[in-house]
């Protein structure tokens, strides 16, 4: 029989109140996990803090090596005489390699713990930049690429799960956010590298790629003498072990009722869940963990989709667009783009205690999706009025370019660039040439072959078209990483961290990042052809539709985990997936509806007993 979303409200509800029933029967005992501690305070927090700021590292190292490769392939390809096949392979070969290994990830997880990972990690790390840093080759630098990106495949799922696990519940969202404002740290880092060391064009390359070393070193030291996830090692049957840690990272003795409830949660799960066989199988064939996993993997696909790493990617086009022309300038302004991404991280550390999770997706899905169609009608405005090609030079080298008969194919064309002259905002003596292949900065031949740029002279517009409503755009990008920036792009990773048991969770965190990984892939892949197919305004249409698919799929889907011990978020799960919204608590009073004979009863958490 189907049932409507409201029984599934009503049931799943019914569960979850069972879960925090069994949770307010510690409570007395466990004040200090679900709010500030009543005695020993805040003060003892320093460790948890230590604790984050070392394995968020790993955040700051993923943000590094994916953000600095743009401004190392400027340099690279002149001195190493790239293909644009070999700086394909280079820029993508870490994101495929991320994918694989985050996979993997998941089992090393398990089997080895949170620590190991993280020190297999920096270690990676520390290996991948060595090797970079003295690359005598183009194929040595692929192999560093490859290996930089198995670091970070690890590092990213085992980074948030670890923060999640030592954290306590009223701190754990903003300690693994913090991992993301070091992921948007370590990419404002790189940007500023890269505009330091494009100065020195020989061998700048090699500080912009190494210098990742030294986090990394510093990462594997720091963990050498850090502990292992309590969790963990309650799990792996090292009891003795799991509650020294525990006492240590909570900076007292008695922690008795927390390691109580971690222990017994950790009986109930096996005893629900089974403990043989693979645990994806086991994962899939269990109705919560299935569904957890699908909401955190969905979170994952639709952060990507919603086009962040072209938007990045893209933003110095975008600037040059809006009237930057000077390629240093616009390397800058690109820095300023990752500094506005992590600023605005920053706004989501703060929000996430305070709004939760879901109202805080929500709200950036909403804004994301906003900006991503004011791009998209600025880029519709700026075809519209595509200056036309008044100029069709004659050359014995045949091109498709010198056909276009205005600025919007030329661009889209990656063969053809656009030269003219301007006078005010007026385009004229406009016409479409061939690219020179060494650098895109020149034409292949012609009046803009030569350095460009020269008030009066001729200028080389290559991927953008001289427009007025470039403004719109400038607008459109500075709103998407306001929106994007505190919300879809924390939440993903701190939300994965939080909803699976502690039997499903490394692999859970390894499908949903490594689904994370392969639709970045894919949309940084696509992207190109997609605006060539589609435009550049189609294009940013797509994404828009996309990011309200997302938002639908969040406000179906996506519970409300803030301020509940991880062990018992399982229970939100334990309806169909329509959730219809209605499991979102509001600080940290959980309401409660049980359908008694067609009516709803209202119960908090605060109440005592119903049954
Ligand atoms: O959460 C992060 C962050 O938003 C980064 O800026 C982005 O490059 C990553 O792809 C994403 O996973």
């Amino acid at each position: 029989m189907k049932r409507s979303c409201h029984d599934e409200y009503s049931l799943k509800h019914m569960s979850s109140f069972m879960g925090s029933r069994r949770q307010r029967k510690m409570d007395d005992g466990e004040r200090s996990l679900i709010g500030p501690p009543a005695s020993g305070g805040d003060a003892s927090m320093w460790f948890v803090y230590v604790l984050a700021a070392f394995s968020a590292l790993g955040g700051l190292l993923f943000g590094y090596d994916t953000g600095v490769v743009s401004g190392a392939m400027l340099l690279l390809k002149k001195e190493m005489n790239l293909s644009a096949l070999w700086q394909e392979l280079l820029v993508s070969s870490t994101v495929g390699a991320a994918a694989i290994s985050a996979l993997i990830g998941g089992f090393l997880n398990g089997w080895l713990g949170r620590r190991i990972c993280i020190l297999v990690s920096s270690f990676i790390f520390s290996i991948g930049g060595v090797i970079l840093s003295v690359a005598p080759d183009k194929v040595v630098l692929l192999v560093g690429r490859i290996t930089v990106g198995l670091g970070i495949g690890i590092a990213s799922m085992t980074v948030p799960v670890y923060i999640a696990e030592v954290s306590p519940p009223h701190l754990r969202g903003q300690l693994v956010t913090i991992n993301c404002l070091f992921i948007t740290g370590g990419q404002f880092i790189a940007s500023v590298v890269d505009g330091a060391f494009s100065y020195l064009s020989h061998d700048g390359w090699r500080y912009m790629l190494g210098l990742s070393v030294l986090p990394a070193f510093l990462q594997f030291v720091g963990f050498i003498f850090l502990p292992e996830s309590p969790r963990w090692l309650l799990q792996n049957g090292r009891s003795q072990e799991a509650y020294q840690v525990l006492g240590r990272i909570r900076g007292r003795q008695n922690v008795e009722e927390e390691y109580d409830a971690i222990r017994a949660n950790i009986e109930e799960e096996e005893k629900e869940a089974g403990s043989g066989g693979l645990v994806i199988l086991r994962i899939l064939s269990h109705g919560p963990t299935r569904r957890a996993l699908i909401v955190g993997c969905g979170l994952q696909m639709f952060q990507q989709l919603s086009g962040i790493n072209t938007v990045m990617y893209y933003s110095a086009t975008i600037l040059q667009m809006a009237g930057v022309r000077d390629d240093k300038q616009a390397i800058w302004l690109a820095a300023a783009t990752s500094a506005s991404n992590f600023v605005f991280t920053l706004v989501g550390v703060w929000l996430v205690e305070r709004v939760g999770r879901r109202r805080l997706t929500l709200g950036s899905l909403l804004g994301t999706g906003l900006s991503l169609a004011l791009l998209a009608v600025g880029f519709l405005l700026t075809a519209l009025n595509s200056p036309p090609i008044t100029f069709h030079p004659v050359h014995s080298q045949n091109s498709t370019c010198t056909q276009y008969r205005s600025c919007e194919p030329c661009m889209l064309n990656p063969d053809c660039g656009f030269c003219y002259r301007e006078n005010g905002t007026q385009v004229f003596d406009s016409s479409c040439i061939p690219v020179n292949q060494a650098s895109t900065d020149h034409a292949a031949w012609g009046r803009c072959s030569n350095q460009t740029g020269v008030p009066s002279g001729p200028m080389w517009a290559y991927n953008y078209c001289p427009t007025s409503y470039s403004w719109i755009v400038l607008v459109g990008l500075i709103f998407y990483l306001a929106f994007f920036a505190p919300g879809m792009g924390p939440m993903p990773w701190t939300v994965n961290s939080e909803i699976y048991p502690l039997w499903a969770r490394s692999t859970g965190n390894a499908c949903s990042a490594g689904v994370n990984w392969i639709f970045n892939v894919l949309v940084s892949l696509t992207f190109l052809h997609v605006a060539q197919f589609l435009t550049y305004y189609g294009a940013f249409f797509l994404y828009t539709g996309l990011v309200f698919l997302g938002l639908l799929f969040v406000l179906g889907c996506l519970p409300e985990t803030q301020g509940l011990q991880l062990e018992d978020i399982e229970s939100l799960f334990a309806g169909q997936l329509c959730s219809c919204g209605g499991s979102s608590s509001s600080g940290n009073r959980h309401v409660h509806y049980i359908r008694v004979k067609g009516s709803n009863l209202t119960s908090d958490s605060d109440s005592s007993e119903v049954e």
